[in-house]
């Protein structure tokens, strides 16, 4: 796994660079699910793959911003389903963004996460690696240094509410409006990495992605997000779910599939699960 980390490391100093300097132009492609890709998210993506090929303990990689599975090596032990750039839109306005890796076995779905890392690109890199535990990097003179171990409350104060409001069931609205009316404080930038790395950071709250009426399936893709930050959350003492059951017992058909996802500290995981278990 060190191996993993250290290639995480170089493609994210590489990727860094690319933020600052690339084109925030789009490409002539879409991705598989149907996104327009943008130069950065296929120089991400390129960067990553470049290094994950010369990492002999890589079985397989997978990637948002790829159609196909890629086969590494034959003996390799893991399996490495990765988000490149995450909000990549939002680099032309100068928000953070970041990247997703999920680490699994033997095959993609949620039962063989084994751990997980993300990257925030933001005013400072840092890395944050799920194991047993969740332990922060940063990036400090070309060299990523151990800040800290991340442990969420029990309750938190942040509410992260996203996805396109006019299509959200009711029951959701009336627990969103109720969370703020119990003083909740909106914290929200169209960027999962930054938005969840906040809630992680200032010790809870609640980031939701629900079905939707245009997405009944949500739009977040289950093996280069939800799974990656779901496990991270439940290492952190807090939770992940899809509404009615935790999100990495979300059965996984293809590669690219999404699903709902609320991720936060236990307090507010139970609501969800409560109000979701009375309409859903
Ligand atoms: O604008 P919305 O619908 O709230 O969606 C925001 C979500 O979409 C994403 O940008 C999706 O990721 P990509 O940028 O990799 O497609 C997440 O980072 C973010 O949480
Ligand atoms: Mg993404
Ligand atoms: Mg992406």
């Amino acid at each position: 796994m060190q191996d993993i980390i250290k290639a995480i490391e170089e493609a994210s100093i590489k990727i860094k660079d690319l933020i600052e300097t690339g084109d925030t132009g789009k490409s002539e492609q879409e991705n598989s699910t149907g996104d327009t890709q943008l130069k950065l998210d296929i120089a991400s993506d390129v960067i990553i793959e470049n290094i994950f090929k010369q990492i002999p303990s890589i079985k397989a990689i997978v990637s948002e911003e790829q159609e196909e599975i890629v086969d590494l090596n034959e003996d390799g032990e893991y399996l490495i389903a990765y988000d490149p750039l995450d909000g990549s839109s939002l680099v032309d306005v100068n928000l953070s963004v970041g990247s997703i890796y999920g680490i699994y076995k033997n095959e993609f779905n949620a039962q063989n996460i084994v751990a997980s890392i993300y990257v925030v690109f933001g005013p400072r890199v840092e890395m944050v690696v799920a194991t047993d535990d969740v332990k922060m990097y940063r990036l400090l003179k070309g060299k990523f240094e151990f800040i800290q171990n991340i442990v969420l409350n029990e309750k938190g104060k942040l509410n992260a509410p996203g996805s396109t409001q006019n299509c959200w069931a009711p029951y959701h609205k009336q627990m969103i409006d109720d969370i703020f009316q119990d003083g909740y404080r909106l914290r929200y930038s169209g960027g999962m990495v930054p938005d969840l790395h906040q809630i992680l950071l200032k010790g809870g709250g609640l980031f939701s992605y629900p079905g939707t009426t245009d997405r009944p399936k949500g739009k977040l893709r289950q093996l280069f997000e939800v799974f990656p930050f779901a496990y991270t959350y439940e290492k952190a003492n807090g939770g992940a779910v899809d509404g009615f059951k935790r999100a990495l017992e979300v059965e996984t058909t293809h590669i690219h599939d999404t699903t709902p996802c609320f991720f936060g500290s236990k307090t507010e995981i139970n609501r969800v699960l409560e109000v979701y278990k009375n309409n859903g």
